[in-house]
């Protein structure tokens, strides 16, 4: 049983990945994740020009069912994950994701990219929920397809962009007709589900300091919605645009569900920061077991079959 996949020309020796923003923020979590036998590549935290704090905490708490987080973008700063991406001891492609406050900031992050030596995938986080005061750029589609045409006419390496959740099938027809209009290496879906929130009864109270409690949900109670996206994007996306799946994956029959819809790759986000890094062990062997079970070699042998009734 093969689980290689790739990304364009970027070839992964599996199909999982970490979620960005889970066990990629610091030198150790990235060393541990870059020698983790399990996973086939690397996604940063995404990176913004200078480091950051993040949020006030608590800014994370576990859901019976999953997660929801207002962690503020908390990163070491883009010169940080830029060096670790080109001077460290590379074992498996990595993908340096981004996140400028700012459509000049992320033209300015992506400028040093293009002139740096790194040759890898980088990913633009065009969906995250919880810089106070920052609206999730991908329900712009205005200002989204705008950014891509100023981003394309520089950027020539590796781009995917990280997206929002949709749940409008008009929705995911207007992004993807402004998507295929762009050689993008891949799409990321999904971000977290935007601004959810989780009450403590007993205490009458949120659970998080920031935003009044409101924060992206993520873990199982987001797979409807995950494979929902990767489906719906699938269906319309051109085929030079691979798709990374993340969102709700919990075991090897959940990873399934994502290539079935159509996913070349697949990431693994509050699972891993529950369970830690012995999850994408455990998901592996659980995927091979499925795939032998059903008599399935490799991830195209049914990748983007899903049936239909
Ligand atoms: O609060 C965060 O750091 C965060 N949290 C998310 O759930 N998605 C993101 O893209 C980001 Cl950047």
């Amino acid at each position: 049983v093969d689980l290689s996949s790739k990304i364009q020309n970027t070839q992964f020796k599996n199909l999982f990945l970490n979620a960005s923003g889970i066990h990629c923020q610091s030198k150790k979590e990235l060393e541990e994740l870059m020698n983790d036998h399990y996973s086939g590549g690397l996604v940063t935290k995404s990176a913004t020009p200078n480091s950051r704090f993040g949020n006030p905490l608590p800014r994370y708490h576990s859901l019976p069912a999953g997660s929801i987080n207002s962690m503020g973008l908390p990163n070491e700063g883009f010169q940080f994950y830029l060096d670790y991406v080109t001077h460290s001891n590379i074992q498996k492609p990595t993908i340096l994701s981004i996140a400028g406050m700012s459509k000049e900031e992320d033209l300015e992050l992506l400028h040093q990219i293009q002139d740096s030596k790194y040759q890898g995938l980088t990913e633009l986080n065009l969906s995250c929920p919880n810089v106070i005061g920052k609206p999730q750029m991908a329900y712009d589609f205005a200002s989204s397809n705008q950014m891509l045409k100023e981003i394309f006419a520089f950027f020539k390496k590796p781009l995917g962009i990280k997206l929002p959740p949709y749940f409008d099938l008009v929705h995911f027809d207007k992004i993807a007709k402004i998507l295929n209009q762009y050689p993008l290496s891949h799409v990321n879906t999904i971000n977290s589900i935007g601004n959810g929130m989780w009450v403590d009864v007993e205490k009458e109270s949120v659970v998080l300091k920031p935003k009044g409690g409101f924060g992206g949900i993520g873990g199982a109670i987001a797979l409807p919605t995950a494979l929902a996206n990767v489906r719906a994007l699938r269906q319309r996306l051109n085929a030079s645009i691979n798709i990374i799946g993340t969102g709700g994956v919990t075991s090897g029959k959940d990873a399934f569900a994502h290539v079935l819809c159509g996913a070349n790759m697949v990431s693994i986000g509050t699972q891993l920061y529950e369970e830690g890094l012995g999850a994408f062990q455990r998901i592996n062997n659980e995927l091979i077991e499925i795939m032998k079970a059903k008599g399935y070699h490799s991830l195209d042998d049914f990748r983007g079959k899903l049936k239909e009734q």
